[in-house]
């Protein structure tokens, strides 16, 4: 079992405003006491008992840990320290002040497919990284992509929040049904065996947003989205795609392909001529 910390963490950290929350506890933006830098601490709740409902299971805060120690990367967050108190787990991870990318996005007039490569870009690198290492995120939408700075002409892309990621070594099978709807695989929703290649199922999904603000299979309820990814139905709308490039089109379209053996790799979506022209 690993160890954290048994300090009180705000004895080190003086806590800030709260930056999100979620089922499994905050995440809030605190202040090193010694240095004065901002870091996000995700303050995790731990079951007190096994057949207890509330909070996370130790094991999968400690596997969170592991996988953040081993995808070190200048588009993956940064894990500084991990505390742990009586019925919480405190992860001390780089502050990550742009806020997500699909704000940044909304905020201007439309996006050109050059600045949409740019960040595509950095998250392919992130991917082929982490893919490399057998981490596969299994939560990869808008919300958990953010920029570092978005006033800076070049804003850098931070993947967070692992709190689904696995390492999957050859051989072993890993079957789940979590994550979010509108951005999960056919294979997710058929409860077959994972592996990275469902991580680029969402890239393919995030891409299409990107372009268009359009999602591509999201319905009125869960259950008419699920049925539109299993029935492959989405379409290129000539009143959003109009004026998006064949290429782009056929990148988004070598993604979004149901058998997971024939969809592109983050390798293969980094040569593909719209993101690295010849
Ligand atoms: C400035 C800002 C605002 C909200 C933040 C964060 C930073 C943030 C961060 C992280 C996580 C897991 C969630 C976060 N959230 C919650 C929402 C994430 N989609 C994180 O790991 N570093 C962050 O800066």
């Amino acid at each position: 079992m690993a160890v954290f910390k048994p300090d009180n963490v705000e004895d080190l950290y003086e806590m800030g405003e709260v930056l999100g929350s979620g089922h499994f506890g905050q995440v809030r933006k605190v202040r090193e006491r010694s240095t004065g830098t901002l870091w996000a601490g995700k303050f995790l709740k731990i079951r007190k008992s096994q057949c207890s409902l509330l909070g996370l299971e130790r094991s999968n805060v400690e596997r969170e840990v592991m996988i953040l120690e081993a995808v070190q990367h200048p588009n993956i967050v940064t894990l500084k320290d991990v505390f742990e108190s009586r019925a919480e787990v405190v992860l001390i991870l780089e502050l990550v002040c742009g806020g997500e990318l699909f704000d940044f996005i909304a905020e201007k007039e439309n996006l050109l497919e050059s600045e949409a490569i740019e960040f595509l870009k950095q998250i392919l690198e992130a991917l082929r990284f982490m893919h490399g290492k057998n981490v596969v995120h299994f939560d990869l939408k808008p919300e958990n992509i953010m920029l570092s700075d978005k006033s800076s002409p070049q804003p850098i892309i931070k993947l967070i929040d692992f709190g689904l990621a696995r390492r999957i070594c050859q051989g072993e099978e890993f079957r789940s049904t979590s994550g979010t709807p509108q951005y999960i695989a056919p294979e997710v929703i058929n409860c077959e065996p994972l592996n990275a290649s469902a991580d680029m199922w969402s890239i393919g999904v995030i891409t299409y947003i990107l372009l268009s603000g359009l999602s591509p299979f999201q319905d009125e309820t869960d259950e008419e989205t699920l049925a539109n990814i299993l029935a492959m139905k989405f379409e290129f709308n000539d009143r959003y795609f109009s004026t998006t490039s064949s290429m782009a089109k056929d990148f988004i379209q070598k993604l979004l392909v149901k058998d997971p053996s024939e969809r592109m790799t983050a390798e293969d979506s980094l040569h593909h001529p719209w993101i690295k022209p010849l």
